[in-house]
């Protein structure tokens, strides 16, 4: 190659070095490598052996909202049940978190078959962002079109109060902007293209279903709509990182979720995602309140029931529109 010279003294700059790149990214910057589309079509092909539901509608439980699962309210409304473990899942990782039990449960939500994910994986607890939406991708390959996220989310919006259900309308990739995002790395256009809008992520049809849901429900008073941003945690956020996302329009911070959404998304999955408002973000600093992970479990023991009947019937309904 020609050596690049300096327009005016004609001396030379550098020799560029013909490089290649190698055709897969050998390891995906935690000394992994990411997992190929046939080692995900093989999860795909395990589970799919394991059960007979062949779901159109996943579920992900966030945070003390699964478990309700075990307790047993939401899985007396899941009939046909059928569960397996994240450790018996060859190649998907396991669930560390208290509130996330780590199992896939597959069977019915008012007749429709669904999958729901008791238990996430997050960025904090060691997972790439690759892997922690991993089952997304597993998902669509079962069958999967719709996605329905939830999480507990601390409340930033000054008219939020603990308990309410925020409909997400939009999020801040707050990871993205650092660098950080589950599509970095080679592009399988298997699952889908390199570049993705995100402008219609949360499926506009879906929310107005919701909106419309919670006044069948006379919840009406409890449900809003807004912006969430994920920030990678565990600790919870400063008073001064609070103020700022205020400042740029979040109205609730979570740990989880965005980048399951952008996977989703990426494959052509329909979202909808919902944010239940676990505690009041403190954003003052004569304040003596103390985020904490017990108050957010509780919050989900408390919604429990409004939740699980929430969820069920918006199942119902999307699996209407769509016909499935
Ligand atoms: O987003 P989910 O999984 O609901 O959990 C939320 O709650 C935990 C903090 O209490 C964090 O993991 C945060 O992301
Ligand atoms: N911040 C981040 N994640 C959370 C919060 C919070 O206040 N509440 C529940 N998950």
């Amino acid at each position: 190659m020609a050596p690049i010279t300096d327009s005016v003294n004609g001396s030379k700059i550098y020799t560029p070095v013909k490089q290649s790149l190698p055709e897969v990214d050998p390891d995906d910057g935690y000394g992994a490598k990411r997992y190929s589309y046939e080692t995900l079509v093989e999860i795909a092909n395990f589970l799919l052996s394991r059960v007979s539901i062949r779901p159109c509608i996943g579920v992900i439980c966030g945070s003390g909202m699964g478990s309700y699962w075990k307790q047993g309210s939401l899985a007396e409304t899941i009939t046909d049940a059928e569960c397996i473990p994240y450790e018996d899942i060859p190649n998907f990782p396991v669930s560390t978190v208290e509130g996330h039990h780590g199992k896939l449960v597959f069977g019915r939500l008012d007749g429709i078959p669904v999958v729901a994910m008791q238990g996430r994986f997050h960025y904090y607890e060691g997972y790439p962002l690759w892997k922690c939406c991993l089952p997304v991708r597993v998902m669509k390959l079962i069958g999967v079109k719709t996605l329905i996220a939830t999480n507990a989310a601390g409340g930033l919006n000054p008219n939020y109060k603990i308990g309410d259900l925020m409909i997400m309308k939009d999020h801040i990739n707050m990871m993205g902007f650092a660098g950080n995002n589950p599509l970095l790395g080679p592009n399988d256009e298997r699952f889908g293209p390199r570049f993705i809008p995100m402008n219609k992520a949360y499926n506009y049809e879906y929310r107005q279903i919701a909106k419309q849901l919670a006044k069948e429900l006379n919840i009406e008073n409890l449900v809003r709509e807004g912006v969430y941003t994920c920030l990678g945690g565990p600790n919870f956020e400063t008073v001064a990182e609070l103020n700022m996302l205020k400042m740029v329009g979040v109205d609730a911070v979570g740990m989880s979720t965005v980048h399951e959404v952008i996977i989703a998304r990426h494959c052509d999955m329909k979202v909808f995602a919902l944010s239940l408002i676990t505690n009041e973000c403190v954003t003052r600093y004569d304040q003596d309140d103390e985020a904490n992970h017990e108050e957010v479990l509780d919050v989900g023991r408390m919604r429990q029931d409004i939740l699980r009947k929430y969820v069920t019937r918006l199942v119902a309904k999307f699996a209407e529109v769509e016909n499935y």
